[in-house]
């Protein structure tokens, strides 16, 4: 089998692939000729030192900006071009660093949120067909009330979002990315300004989500996170993929030390 159909091959069996990515920012090549699988089920860890373009490959896959050059593939179909929320509704789900609930409003109406669509559209639903509006919410609030106790904050539904700490608000976003049924979800630095005991609750519930058969790409500078949760990781300097392997593998790579030491340069 010649190495481009074997490509292929890889890429639809994939739930998320790259191929060949490249992203400039004006003479910056923030990301160069980037290519990885992500498979399903699998958690895979996207590390590397700072300014390594670890960022910009999720903002790539996730559709806020778009490659100069190379594809990328979800569930084996191109999606290069196409917008966040067209790839929001084919199954891919993207936490942030800093999430930034609603701040007024209860964590239920937070998540229940995550499942709505435009204003306009829910209005005029709304008044052809009041009842079908009513029986959907009814479930939204009931998957809302669920997905909150996956992620261990029923005790919390009713009050405001604005009395999370940091660590519960990343629980918060987890929920709502759930919302939308997500085949995977990127996950941007999960563990970052979180406590001890709370990170403990993270790492539980990501697997347990996992375990649903939710595949995970996640960035992470805490290695110790890295290496419970990930199957698999990949690491990133200089905006290259520099190699691959399980979290000891790499932790032992010279590539990755001399990375590591020189920084980003
Ligand atoms: N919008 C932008 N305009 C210009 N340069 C950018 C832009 N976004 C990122 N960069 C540059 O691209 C490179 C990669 O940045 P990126 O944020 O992707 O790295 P990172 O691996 O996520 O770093 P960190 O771990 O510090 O978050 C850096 O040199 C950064 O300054």
């Amino acid at each position: 089998m010649s190495e481009t159909i074997e490509r292929q091959d890889e890429i639809r069996a994939a739930v998320l692939a790259a191929k060949n990515v490249v992203r400039r920012f004006g003479g910056l090549v923030a990301v160069n000729d980037v290519s990885f699988d992500v498979w399903p089920g699998e958690i895979l860890g996207l590390i590397g030192p700072n300014g390594a373009g670890k960022t910009t490959m999720f903002d790539l896959l996730a559709g806020s900006i778009l490659p100069t050059s190379g594809d990328i593939f979800l569930n084996g179909v191109q999606v290069s071009g196409e917008a966040a929320h067209r790839r929001i509704e084919r199954g891919l789900g993207r936490t942030f660093q800093i999430p930034r609930p609603l701040p007024n409003l209860t964590l239920i109406e937070n998540v229940m949120l995550a499942a709505q669509g435009q204003a306009g559209e829910k209005l005029l639903a709304n008044f052809l067909a009041p009842r079908r509006v009513a029986a959907e919410e009814k479930a939204g609030e009931k998957k809302a009330l669920e997905l909150l106790e996956l992620v261990a904050l029923t005790h919390l539904a009713h009050e405001p979002a604005r009395v999370l700490s940091g660590g519960q608000r990343k629980l918060l976003e987890l929920s709502r990315v759930m919302m939308a049924d997500p085949a995977i979800i990127l996950l941007d630095e999960p563990a970052a300004g979180v406590n001890a005991s709370l990170l403990e609750v993270i790492i539980d519930r990501i697997r347990d989500i996992n375990a649903r058969g939710i595949t995970f790409l996640l960035i992470e500078h805490n290695i110790d996170m890295v290496t419970r949760l990930c199957h698999r990781v990949l690491v990133m300097a200089s905006g290259q993929l520099l190699c691959e392997g399980t979290a000891d593998e790499v932790a032992r790579d010279p590539r990755v030390i001399g990375a590591y030491l020189g920084g980003a340069a």
